[in-house]
């Protein structure tokens, strides 16, 4: 009986399921060709599993620069229901995003001069769109001799040493010195000259660090930088002293070295709740997102690091002279090739680097220039934890902390709390509770940008947010407009955060393996950048000097302060 009810009544519902599919797919598509024409695109497909530069004059490029292909990209993108934020705060801050940079997009243009050529083209990939956007293609200050940390001896040079002012400059070579600096054993003999075309990637990498950042995101040979550290041979691997935990000085054959920190846990693993921040075991995905994360910011001031599966037996176990790694080497009991050499915390057998049975993921970050060419200072951060079960941290405790943090140099001066506040919400973005120093160029004083080191510790968990790190935010209530602005246009759905996270990370090699971070991460960082704009919402409510101007600057025309 109920069989046969059943049957007509079936086909019916069936059928009208049908129709209403079909009116659905009908509304959808008209819904996606006048509303969604920015994001319905078609995912572009990566080209290269090597990290590449946006530059315009990088070759591998796919996308097309000429003003004739391309459309204003002044026009914001339409924001739509499926993209639509959840929370009441998001959607403020997204309607803030969009009209405040509007006009700063505008003023961007004029500035960089940059109006008919940027462009959102119809399935460019966001992170193009991005790169292109004026916001990241703000002029910079014009830089003089000494806004360069290094530069190539010439035997001019040579001739008078000791007679000229750019005497105390670091200098790197000439071409006799390279010459004689090639003999050592299993390293390439050197043939470079004065002429940049000769220079490793490692080499042009240093001679590009400027007072404002550490490379030039444009430049076409951080590509060939990360291809190098990506591909190279291994030719020794020792233990980096310095430090808590277990990372190695890599060298390769023409005199280029790396940062090796290896992976320790699986990558989905969260950190234990019960865990101290100063008990977490280091990530290797996590340097090398955070080189893509600072670098999506426009920061620019982490060293680039890149994903690589090495074989533990034949480029370390073979290749090292330092018996602190070797003679920590035994095979496990499920037959994997392991090491732990010897530091402060997790170097022991309880806790191995293990090959599987000899490929280990690792990342490499590519090293700064040598102390003794370019030494650094390193600056304790006024916001450190306590690094104690116990204790406070003076900021935990005065909420009026920073009042006295700001009369005090070199936070009185300057761009120094700006770039600290700069640093802050990168940590906060990726939840990096162990930022306790931060280093700068010696030769640049007090005028320089932040060194970004050391990001083992952060992307720890996906499914809590920190707002402890945020303090120096909160509680100076300052920020740079242009990191404010780049923030803002991150928030938007074409240009969304996690999105060209994703893309970005798309590019390191160990992609190909498995995503460097999986999605809850990527839209933990949306929800925190949310977070940041609506403190920053919070401080311009209660104050008036919440915005340190340094797009105006550039701009002498306008009075408009509109954010
Ligand atoms: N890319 C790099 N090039 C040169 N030196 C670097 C680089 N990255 C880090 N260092 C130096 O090595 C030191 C130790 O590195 P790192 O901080 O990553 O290790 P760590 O074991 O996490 O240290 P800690 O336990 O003190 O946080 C840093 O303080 C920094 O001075
Ligand atoms: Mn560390």
């Amino acid at each position: 009986m109920v069989k046969r009810n059943l049957g007509p009544s079936t086909r019916s519902i069936y059928l009208g399921l049908a129709c209403l599919s079909l009116a659905l797919h009908l509304l959808l598509a008209i819904f996606c060709l006048s509303v969604l024409q920015t994001t319905c695109v078609l995912p572009t497909s990566s080209s290269s599993s090597i990290p590449r530069t946006d530059t315009h004059h990088n070759e591998s490029a796919s996308h097309s620069t000429s003003s004739s292909t391309a459309s204003s990209s002044n026009k914001l993108p339409a924001r739509t229901h499926s993209e639509e934020q959840h929370s009441p705060t998001a959607n403020t801050l997204h309607h803030k995003a969009q009209d405040s940079i509007g006009e700063v997009t505008e003023k961007a243009n004029k500035l960089t001069g940059a109006g008919k050529a940027i462009q959102n083209v119809k399935g460019q990939s966001k992170l193009e769109a991005l790169f292109e956007h004026p916001l990241y293609n703000l002029p910079g200050p014009e830089l003089q001799t000494d806004d360069w940390l290094l530069r190539v001896k010439t035997d001019e040079d040579a001739k008078d040493v000791g007679s000229e002012e750019g005497e105390s400059e670091e200098i790197i070579t000439s071409d006799s010195e390279w010459q004689s600096a090639s003999e050592e054993d299993g390293y390439d003999k050197v043939s470079w000259t004065r002429d940049v075309e000769t220079h490793p990637p490692w080499l042009r990498f240093h001679l590009g660090i400027s007072r404002w950042e550490l490379y030039n995101r444009k430049d076409p040979n951080l590509a060939r930088l990360t291809h190098y550290l990506a591909t190279q041979r291994i030719l020794g691997a020792v233990q980096k002293t310095g430090g808590t935990q277990l990372k190695l000085l890599i060298s390769f054959p023409n005199h280029g070295q790396a940062l090796l920190k290896p992976m320790k846990q699986s990558r989905d693993a969260e950190t234990d709740v019960n865990l101290f921040y100063f008990s977490d075991f280091e990530r290797h995905n996590a340097e090398i997102a955070a080189f893509h994360l600072d670098r999506l910011l426009g920061f620019n001031r982490i060293p680039p690091v890149v994903g690589r599966l090495i074989n533990v037996t034949a480029d370390i176990r073979e290749k090292t002279t330092d018996h602190k790694v070797s003679r920590t080497f035994f095979t496990s009991p499920a037959g994997n090739v392991c090491f732990y050499g010897q530091c402060e915390y997790y170097c022991s057998t309880e806790h191995p680097v293990c090959g599987r049975p000899h490929m280990l993921e690792v990342s490499l970050a590519a090293m700064l220039p040598d102390l003794s060419l370019a030494p650094r200072r390193s600056w304790r951060s006024p916001w450190r934890r306590s690094y104690s079960r116990t204790k406070l941290a003076e900021w935990e405790k005065n909420p009026n902390y920073c009042d006295t943090v700001k009369q005090t140099p070199p936070y009185s001066q300057g761009t120094r709390l700006v770039d600290l506040i700069d640093m802050v919400i990168l940590d906060f973005l990726m939840s990096n509770m162990d930022r306790h120093h931060y280093e700068t160029f010696e030769k640049f004083g007090n005028e320089t940008f932040l060194l970004h080191l050391d990001h083992g510790r952060a992307f720890g968990r996906h499914s809590q947010d920190e707002p402890s790190i945020l303090a120096p935010l909160q509680q100076c209530c300052r920020i740079r407009r242009s990191t404010l602005l780049r923030l803002r246009l991150l928030l938007l759905p074409d240009f969304r955060l996690s999105d060209v996270m994703r893309e970005s990370l798309a590019q390191d090699p160990l992609a190909a393996v498995a995503p460097l971070l999986s999605e809850p991460h990527l839209s933990a960082l949306d929800r925190r950048l949310a977070a940041v704009l609506q403190v920053v919402q919070i401080c311009q409510e209660k104050h008036k000097d919440v915005i340190y101007d340094d797009v105006e600057r550039y701009d002498q025309d306008s009075s408009d302060t509109a954010v």
